[in-house]
C-alpha cells in the first residue's frame, strides 16, 4: 500500500450516548484518500462470495457479498452460516494493529461486508456468537458510500439511527450486544457501493500475534 494506516489521526473517538450501551464513533478515522483506495483494493483483492441462508426452507440468498478472514481457529457461524477463514491480507492485518493498539483490545479475525447498491443491507441482528464472548469489543469499519446504521434497545424498542461515512471507526463494545440489535437498512436512493469491515477477537489456543487480554 503506498499509504501509511499508522498515521495519527487529529479528531478522536466520541462517545455516541444510548443508555446500555457503550458505542464510540470518528467520522475521520481513514482519511477519504485512504477510504477510497482501499475500497478500491479490498474490492479487488478479497475472495467475495454471496452465502446462502436457508428461510422457511428455501434457500436464499443474503444480500451482500462477504469475505471471512482472520488465524486459522477462527471458525465463525453468522446466520448458521459457517465459514473457515481466509488468511488476513497485508492490508488488513496494517488495519487490525492500528485498531489493536489505538484501542489497546486485540482483534484477530474480520467479517468483510460489501453491500453492491442500496439493494444490499443486513438485517437487525447482534454480534452474540458464543465464540465472540458476552462483551465483545466490535470494531468497524467503512468504506465507500454513506449507509444508515440503524440500532434497537430491546427492552423498551426504542430505534437510533447513525449514518456511517467512509472513513469512519464504530466502536461497540461493554453490554451493548446484550442490550441492542443493530443493522444496515436497505435504501431505495441510487448509491453505489459500501465497504464494512468489523473486526473481532475470537480467543484460541495459538492466538499468535494479537497480544492476550
Ligand atoms: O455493515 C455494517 O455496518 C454492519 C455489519 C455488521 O453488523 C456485522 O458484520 O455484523
Ligand atoms: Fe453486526
Amino acid at each position: 500500500m503506498q499509504y501509511n494506516l499508522f498515521a495519527s489521526q487529529a479528531a478522536a473517538l466520541a462517545p455516541v450516548s444510548l443508555p446500555d450501551a457503550d458505542i464510540r464513533y470518528q467520522s475521520d478515522w481513514l482519511s477519504p484518500m485512504q477510504a477510497q483506495d482501499l475500497y478500491l483494493q479490498l474490492q479487488q483483492e478479497l475472495p467475495w462470495r454471496q452465502d446462502t441462508i436457508k428461510l422457511y426452507g428455501r434457500e436464499v440468498k443474503i444480500p451482500r457479498l462477504q469475505s471471512w478472514h482472520g488465524a486459522p481457529h477462527c471458525e465463525y457461524t453468522y446466520s448458521n452460516l459457517r465459514m473457515p477463514p481466509h488468511p488476513m491480507t497485508a492490508s488488513l492485518t496494517q488495519l487490525q494493529q492500528r485498531l489493536s493498539a489505538e484501542l489497546n483490545t486485540p482483534f484477530n479475525c474480520v467479517l468483510a461486508n460489501w453491500y453492491r447498491d442500496g439493494n444490499d443491507g443486513m438485517g437487525m441482528h447482534a454480534d452474540d456468537e458464543p465464540e465472540v464472548g458476552p462483551r465483545p469489543v466490535i470494531a468497524s469499519i467503512s468504506l465507500g458510500s454513506i449507509r444508515r446504521f440503524s440500532f434497537k434497545h430491546l427492552r423498551s424498542g426504542e430505534r437510533s439511527e447513525l449514518m456511517l461515512e467512509p472513513g469512519s471507526l464504530l466502536v461497540m463494545a461493554g453490554d451493548t450486544q446484550h442490550h441492542y440489535h443493530h443493522g444496515l437498512s436497505k435504501t431505495r436512493k441510487p448509491i453505489g457501493g459500501r465497504i464494512n469491515l468489523t473486526f473481532r477477537y475470537i480467543p484460541g489456543a495459538e492466538n499468535s500475534d494479537a497480544g492476550e487480554p
